[in-house]
């Protein structure tokens, strides 16, 4: 029974360094069949095996431990799995990884790294760190992604209002697009209590000025985009380059992927446009 325990504290320490090299040595050392259980299965049976079979069969769970380590098929699957995964990967890593070129590279480092290192029991946590040093590099990339610093001058939109003049504003509060959904969602904003028929020279005169509405026409439809103004993202100035007039041109030149309809929809509606004409012909008709 003493031999069992010598046989594998000698097994341990031979596995760390060089497994195959560290059994021979085992082996020689021993004195008892054990020894010889294991020349056999590794090698080749001498005539001697035969005088010491019995032993022999009582060494076979001992020798198991050395070749279940040796095999890696039950209890070591683990750790030999790792070991057995990371040199394939490693292998195959080297060539394709481009350290500069792709974050995916650094990724796949990590893996060769523990390779030398699986020789120490300790290098599982410097296993860790090995993928960390070159995550570091890939942190550089972060940085680069995260154009906070780059979307920071961008989004103060007033400063591109003021200088461009083209530009998000800072909407006041309770003024967000949100806001704007759910005011009109339901409330008739048009200012007309009808569908309107609307001339161009009625249209001209709907500035937003002198107490007027503005109304602006798109696709041929008429809006009232007063109530829009202190919700509009680009700021009031710019809708009201659109009051007055078919505003079609400067909305599709600021924001062609814009829903104008869809944002004022049936709320802001005032009417279609007609021409002239067509204006008089109906007063016409009415009388
Ligand atoms: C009629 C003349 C108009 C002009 C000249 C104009 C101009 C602008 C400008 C310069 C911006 C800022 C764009 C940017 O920051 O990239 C903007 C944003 C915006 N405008 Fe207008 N606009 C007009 C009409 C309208 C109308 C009628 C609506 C609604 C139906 C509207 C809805 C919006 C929205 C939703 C944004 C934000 C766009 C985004 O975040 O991508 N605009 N507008």
């Amino acid at each position: 029974m003493g031999g069992k325990p010598l046989h594998d504290e000698r097994v341990i320490k031979d596995e760390r360094p060089g497994v195959t090299e560290l059994t021979a040595k085992s082996i020689d050392s021993s004195t008892a069949a054990s020894n010889l259980d294991g020349v056999p299965n590794v090698g080749e049976g001498d005539s001697t095996p035969k005088a010491k079979a019995t032993n022999s069969t009582e060494a076979v769970p001992t020798f198991s431990l050395s070749a279940s380590n040796d095999s890696e098929p039950v209890a070591p699957a683990k750790p030999a799995a790792n070991i057995s995964t990371a040199s394939p990967q490693s292998a195959a890593m080297p060539p394709p990884v481009m350290p500069r070129s792709k974050p995916a590279s650094a990724s796949l480092m990590p893996p060769p790294k523990p390779k030398a290192a699986s020789l120490m029991p300790p290098p599982s946590s410097s296993s860790l760190a090995a993928p960390r040093t070159p995550m570091s590099s890939a942190s550089l990339r972060i940085p680069s992604t995260g154009p906070l610093p780059n979307r920071g001058p961008p989004t103060n939109s007033a400063q591109r209002a003021g200088s461009s003049g083209k530009g998000k504003v800072l909407l006041s509060p309770g003024h967000s697009p949100m806001d704007w959904a759910a005011l009109s969602r339901n409330e008739n904003l048009s200012g007309v209590p009808t569908l309107q028929r609307v001339t161009p020279s009625m249209l001209k005169a709907m500035t937003g000025r002198k107490g007027k509405p503005a109304w602006s026409s798109y696709q041929g439809k008429v809006y009232n985009i007063t109530p829009y103004l202190p919700f509009h993202p680009g700021g009031e100035p710019e809708l009201m380059k659109g009051a007055g007039r078919d505003g079609a041109a400067l909305f599709m030149e600021a924001h062609p992927w814009v829903n104008w309809e869809g944002m004022m929809g049936q709320s802001c509606l005032v009417g279609i446009m007609v021409s002239e004409s067509e204006a008089v012909s109906q007063l016409d008709e009415m009388d």
